[in-house]
């Protein structure tokens, strides 16, 4: 089944014209990294599935419904995400959001309360539940973002830049959790980063966005010095070894 399909996509931000004509397909239980330079619209791509970005209709199916249609099935960490209250304890930062709540603490029953519990078990988490956030690092900040995007049983999780401030042992860690949940539940996850190499093992296909264009496949073949001079607009070198990756530019 098709969790991700684009048809055709045009996605605009005003007058400026951000990706151009994008047909993609992804599947059910599928890791996809989403790489591009700076400004390219890996964050613009990732709010047009999620319905945030408004695009012309049917342009884009989440398993099989329009982004609004699908978004109770998405799960979503943006990018620097302000974490409402630092004073706000683990449990009631997963709180906040299990209605869709923007503010305050919302009244729970006794399912939700259910709930978060056992997103923070997912997550293994649970000795974070009356922890403040003011006294975690951001790696268990992390896991805690991780377990508010699981509410609601999604099929897809969308994660913009989420290792930005990790060092690379909580990278590591992060990672194996989100493989682990992905195998149990056979979540679609779409993860955009800088640097490919820590989901070198992990991901199933990667997504290169660049000059307008994405280009969606396996590493091998999207990662190519061709493919990215293609969508940067000038020439770069890709350098692979069996678990690494070097982009640069040959200039
Ligand atoms: N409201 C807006 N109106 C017009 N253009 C915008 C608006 N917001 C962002 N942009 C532009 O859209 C382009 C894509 O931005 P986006 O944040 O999606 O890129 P990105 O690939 O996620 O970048 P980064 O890697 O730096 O996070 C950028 O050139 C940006 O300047």
């Amino acid at each position: 089944m098709n969790v991700i399909e684009c048809q055709n996509l045009d996605i605009r931000l005003g007058t400026h014209l951000i990706l151009s004509r994008l047909n993609l397909q992804i599947q059910e239980n599928q890791f996809v990294g989403i790489f591009g330079p700076n400004g390219s619209g890996k964050t613009t791509f990732m709010k047009a599935l999620l319905g945030i970005i408004p695009c012309s209709e049917n342009k884009i199916k989440i398993l099989g419904k329009t982004p609004v249609k699908a978004r109770k099935q998405i799960g979503y960490i943006p990018q620097y995400r302000e974490m409402e209250s630092f004073r706000l304890k683990g449990k009631d930062f997963i709180a906040t959001s299990i209605h869709g709540h923007k503010l305050g603490l919302p009244f729970l029953t006794k399912k939700d309360l259910y709930q978060i519990d056992n997103v923070l078990d997912q997550v293994h988490a649970r000795d974070l539940a009356f922890t403040p956030l003011s006294e975690m690092s951001g790696g268990q900040r992390q896991r805690l973002l991780l377990a508010q995007a699981l509410l609601g049983n999604p099929k897809l999780i969308i994660m913009d830049e989420p290792f930005s401030n990790l060092d690379p042992k909580w990278v590591k860690l992060i990672l194996s959790l989100i493989k682990e949940l992905q195998a149990q539940r056979k979540l679609t996850i779409l993860l955009s980063t800088h640097d490919l190499n820590p989901l070198m093992k992990i991901m199933d296909q990667v997504i290169c966005i660049g000059n307008q264009q994405a280009v969606l496949g396996d590493v091998d073949r999207v990662m190519t010095s061709e493919v990215l001079s293609g969508l940067y607009g000038f020439p770069i070198e890709v350098v692979k070894t069996d678990q690494h990756l070097f982009v640069t530019t040959s200039c």
